[in-house]
């Protein structure tokens, strides 16, 4: 490994609170690294002690090869930049003038501002999407527009690494990606390192090559997103539960927390639905109903269809059966089961087949002899191609017949969520 940064045994307090505990590490040259962990971990002391911010009581750190406290400021500044977490403060400046002072390690003393230095200003401006706010005083912009102000005065300093706290806590969901995206290009075009503290642990996985995770001041994981983000982890430094799922589009996982079994809602908490899916037609429906703390199962589900990809990644009950089969009786009852302890059932849109209209009739005779209660949902998403009724009719007159017993339809699934109160 090429190493950039090696901070060996670390250690800092605050007083007679040690923050970091013994802390060593090595981040390489080229790399994006996050830092992740939960608040007052010693994830912004960790970044002040790589930056020579702070000196700590024990340890070293080496900026390629050298005692980072003993190059001097100036020189550091050439490297190394910080955006800092608190981007507050009185900026009687403008935008341009407040950039350009990146420059100023690059400047000889009393030098003024050079037209490569303006150039050079305007390429971060127009990079973090300000140049537009070049004359407007810095005192009066929004938190997110002073933030990526900042982000242009760091990369105005044109750093081999950039270290960042909290990069996106000002700024909406477009200005994070964005940002994000930036940093991700100046990475592979640049050979940037990116050093950043990040909340958010989908846009860590979705953009760190390793993440750092630390706990009460020590580094309880360093490795790869799929390495460190594991449910495990997460919920022995977090305490919170939290599923681990695939996007199907884009390959990246995602991370939902799933909310305490005690602070669900109590309604939802033992309440019990059972899906009737397929196609990845209950996808979203899955993760919100999870969410919501209610408890799902589904079925019965084709082994390797996205619905059942989704229940296995969220641990949910499935009965299941093998693709091109016919149900077996061993699915058949399972899913007898599941919908038996079910509150309600949700039917939806799904195509109805020879091979599948069993599990339409298991749910009318849930609600013609179990009186079980039923929602339908009739939606052409955009996503699943809904052809309806390949039973010539058959499945059309079970979803009329169990209409007429009291069941329920809605138009869409954020309808039906709006009625039972997922989010
Ligand atoms: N200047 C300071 N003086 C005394 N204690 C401090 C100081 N700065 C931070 N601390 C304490 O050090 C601990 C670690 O703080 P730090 O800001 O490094 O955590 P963090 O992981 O970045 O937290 P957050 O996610 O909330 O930003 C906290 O308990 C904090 O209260």
């Amino acid at each position: 490994m090429d190493s950039l940064i090696i901070a060996s045994n670390l250690t800092f307090a605050y007083g007679s609170k040690n923050i970091l505990e013994d802390l060593s590490l090595e981040i390489s040259k080229g790399s994006f690294v996050s830092i992740i962990g939960p608040n007052g971990s010693g994830k912004s002391t960790l970044l002040k002690n790589i930056t020579a911010e702070i000196t700590p009581q024990k340890g070293a750190v080496l900026l390629d090869d050298q005692d980072i406290f003993k190059i001097k400021k100036k020189d550091l500044a050439k490297t190394i930049a910080v955006v800092p977490q608190d981007t507050g403060g009185d900026f009687a400046f403008s935008v341009m003038e407040t950039v350009l002072m990146g420059r100023m390690p690059h400047q000889k003393r009393f030098e003024g501002d050079s037209e490569k230095d303006v150039e050079i200003a305007q390429w971060a401006m127009e990079l973090t999407n300000v140049w537009h706010l070049k004359d407007r005083s810095v005192n009066e912009l929004s938190g997110g527009e002073r933030q990526r102000v900042i982000v242009a005065r760091a990369l105005t300093q044109e750093p081999k690494v950039l270290l960042l706290d909290e990069p996106t806590s000002h700024l909406d969901i477009q200005h994070q990606y964005e940002l994000l995206e930036l940093l991700d290009r100046l990475n592979k075009t640049k050979s940037l390192t990116v050093i950043a503290v990040l909340h958010d642990l989908n846009l860590a996985a979705q953009f760190s090559h390793k993440i750092i995770l630390l706990d009460k001041g020590r580094i309880v994981a360093y490795g790869s997103p799929v390495e460190v983000l594991t449910a495990q982890k997460i919920r022995d430094s977090y305490h919170i539960e939290v599923a681990i799922t695939t996007n199907e589009i884009t390959g990246r996982f995602n991370i939902i927390p799933l909310s305490k079994k005690k602070d669900r809602s109590e309604a939802a908490r033992d309440v019990r639905i059972h899906l009737l899916c397929g196609g990845g037609s209950g996808v979203y429906l899955m993760e919100q109903l999870v969410q919501a703390g209610y408890q799902v199962s589904c079925g019965v589900l084709n082994i390797g269809d996205s619905d059942w990809k989704k229940a296995k990644e969220l641990g949910i009950a499935v009965s299941e059966e093998a693709p091109f089969s016919p149900i077996s009786a061993e699915a058949f009852n399972m899913n007898e089961e599941l919908l038996n302890e079910a509150d309600l059932i949700i039917v939806l849109s799904v195509p109805f087949g020879y091979g599948n209209i069993v599990n339409l009739e298991q749910v009318s005779v849930a609600l013609h002899l179990k009186n079980k209660k039923v929602m339908i949902v009739e939606t052409e998403s955009e996503q699943w191609d809904y052809t309806g009724d390949f039973t010539g009719g058959k499945a059309d007159s079970l979803l009329a017949g169990m209409m007429q017993h009291g069941a329920e339809k809605f138009g869409s699934i954020r309808e039906l969520l709006g009625r039972i109160g997922g989010k």
